[in-house]
C-alpha cells in the first residue's frame, strides 16, 4: 500500500501548470497548494481550528527543530505529530536544518552524515540519512523528506557535482532506513544548483529509486528569480508526471504563480507568517506595512478585496495600534490574513488552470500587485 499518491486532473492549455490531487493518510488536497510552515509543531500564533477555517489542508514541520525540542521520542509517545498538536490534516516534515546546516560554523559534511553545532546549546550534533529517517518515522508525518545536502548559492560545478553524487547515495540510504513506507510517503530531493547537467544527473538517480514524490531542492537560497525560473524550466520536465513536485522554501506570490506555471504542485515558505510578525501584510495591491503612521485613522480593512476573518472584522487603525503596542492579537490578525491571502491565491491559480487561463491570471495579478513595475 503506497501512503501518498497523486492524481493529475488536467494540464492548463495556456501554460505548463497542472491541476492535481494528492492523497495522504490524513486526507487529500488539490494542487498547486501552499503549505503553512509550523516549525515547532505550531504555525506561529495560529490554532489548528483557524488553519482549518482558512482552508489549509497540509502544514509543514521541521525534523531538526523537533529533534532538539521537545525530542521525537516525546512526540512519538504522544501518538505522533497529528495527536501532539491536534492537527487532523496532512503534515510534511522537512529538515528545517537547511538554514542551520548552511550557517553553522561547525558544519562538516562527510559520507556518513553532517556534523554541526546545536543552534540553541552550542553542543556538537551529528545527523545521518538513517537518523533523519528514524526521527521522521517517530514524528509520524504523512510526507517525509530525504536527507540531502542543500549547497549554498553560488557553488562551483566541481563542488556541486560531488554534492549531488553524495545526495544520491544518501537518498538510497534513506529508502533503506525508512521503517514505515506504508503509512509515510518519502519524497526524494533533486539537487544540482543552476547546472543543467547536474540537475539531469540528480533527477536520473532519484527517479530511478521510485519515490512517491519529488522535491526540487537547492533553490530559494539567494539566487535571482530568473535563475530559479530557468532551473525549473529544465528540471520539472525531468520529473514523472504521475507524482507530486514540491518546490522547497518558495512562497512569494509571484514565485508561487511562476512555479505553478512551470509544473510545481506544492510550495512552502515562512514568508507570510514571518513578515506578519513584524506587521507587514500581503494585499491584492501589494505589500502594506500596517505600523505606518498613515494608517493611524484608516478604518478600512487590511485588504478591501479580502473576505478573511481579519478583513471582515478589524481595521488597519486597530491592527496598527496592536502591532505598535506589540500586542500578540495584532500578530494573530496579520498572520491569519497573510496565510489566507496565499491560500486564496492558490485557489485562484487552480481555478485559472481549470479554465486554461493561468497566463492571463499571471498578467492581471502581476499588474495589480505591482510586480511589473520596473
Ligand atoms: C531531511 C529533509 O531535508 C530537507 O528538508 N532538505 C532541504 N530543505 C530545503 C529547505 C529550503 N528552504 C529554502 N528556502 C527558504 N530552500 C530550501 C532548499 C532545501 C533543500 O534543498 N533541501
Ligand atoms: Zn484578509
Amino acid at each position: 500500500m503506497v501512503a501518498v499518491t497523486y492524481e493529475l486532473i488536467k494540464t492548463c492549455k495556456q501554460t505548463g501548470a497542472r491541476l492535481g490531487r494528492v492523497h495522504t493518510p490524513h486526507g487529500s488536497f488539490e494542487t498547486p497548494m501552499f503549505m503553512p510552515v509550523g516549525t515547532l509543531a505550531t504555525v506561529k500564533t495560529m490554532s489548528p481550528e483557524e488553519l482549518e477555517r482558512m482552508g489549509a489542508s497540509i502544514i509543514l514541520s521541521n525534523t531538526y527543530h523537533l529533534w532538539l525540542r521537545p525530542g521525537e521520542d516525546i512526540v512519538e509517545e504522544a501518538g505522533g505529530l497529528h495527536k501532539f498538536m491536534n492537527w487532523n490534516g496532512s503534515i510534511l516534515t522537512d529538515s528545517g536544518g537547511f538554514q542551520v546546516f548552511s550557517l553553522s560554523d561547525l558544519r562538516q559534511i562527510e559520507e556518513e552524515g553532517v556534523h554541526f553545532r546545536n543552534h540553541i546549546s552550542g553542543e556538537k550534533l551529528f545527523l545521518s540519512p538513517e537518523k533523519a529517517m528514524r526521527i521522521q518515522n517517530s514524528l509520524g508525518a504523512d510526507i517525509m523528506m530525504a536527507f540531502d545536502e542543500c549547497p549554498p548559492y553560488p557553488a562551483d560545478h566541481d563542488y556541486m557535482k560531488k554534492s549531488v553524487e553524495r545526495t544520491s547515495r544518501w537518498a538510497e540510504r534513506c529508502l533503506e532506513g525508512h521503517q514505515r513506507p506504508d503509512s509515510q510517503g518519502l519524497f526524494g530531493i533533486i539537487q544540482g544548483g543552476e547546472y543543467e547537467d547536474l540537475r539531469r544527473q540528480s533527477a536520473k538517480d532519484l527517479t530511478s529509486l521510485d519515490f512517491p514524490g519529488y522535491a526540487v531542492g537547492g533553490l530559494s537560497v539567494g539566487e535571482p528569480k530568473d535563475v530559479m525560473n530557468r532551473v525549473l524550466d529544465f528540471t520539472t520536465p525531468l520529473l514523472p508526471n504521475d507524482k507530486p513536485r514540491y518546490l522547497m522554501g518558495v512562497g512569494s506570490p509571484d514565485s508561487l504563480i511562476d512555479g505553478s506555471i512551470r509544473g510545481i504542485d506544492m510550495f512552502d515558505c515562512v514568508l507570510p507568517t514571518r513578515i506578519a510578525r513584524n506587521g507587514t501584510c500581503m494585499t491584492s495591491q501589494g505589500r502594506l506595512v500596517v505600523r505606518n503612521a498613515k494608517f493611524a485613522r484608516d478604518f478600512r480593512p487590511i485588504d478591501e478585496q479580502c473576505d478573511c476573518h481579519t478583513c471582515r472584522n478589524y481595521s488597519r487603525a486597530y491592527i496598527r495600534h496592536l502591532v505598535k503596542a506589540n500586542e500578540t492579537f495584532g500578530f494573530r490578525l496579520t498572520t491569519y490574513h497573510n496565510l489566507y491571502f496565499l491560500l486564496k491565491l492558490m485557489r485562484q491559480v487552480r481555478e485559472a488552470i481549470r479554465e486554461d487561463r493561468l497566463g492571463d491570471f499571471r498578467e492581471e495579478f502581476f499588474e495589480k500587485y505591482g510586480f511589473n513595475k520596473p
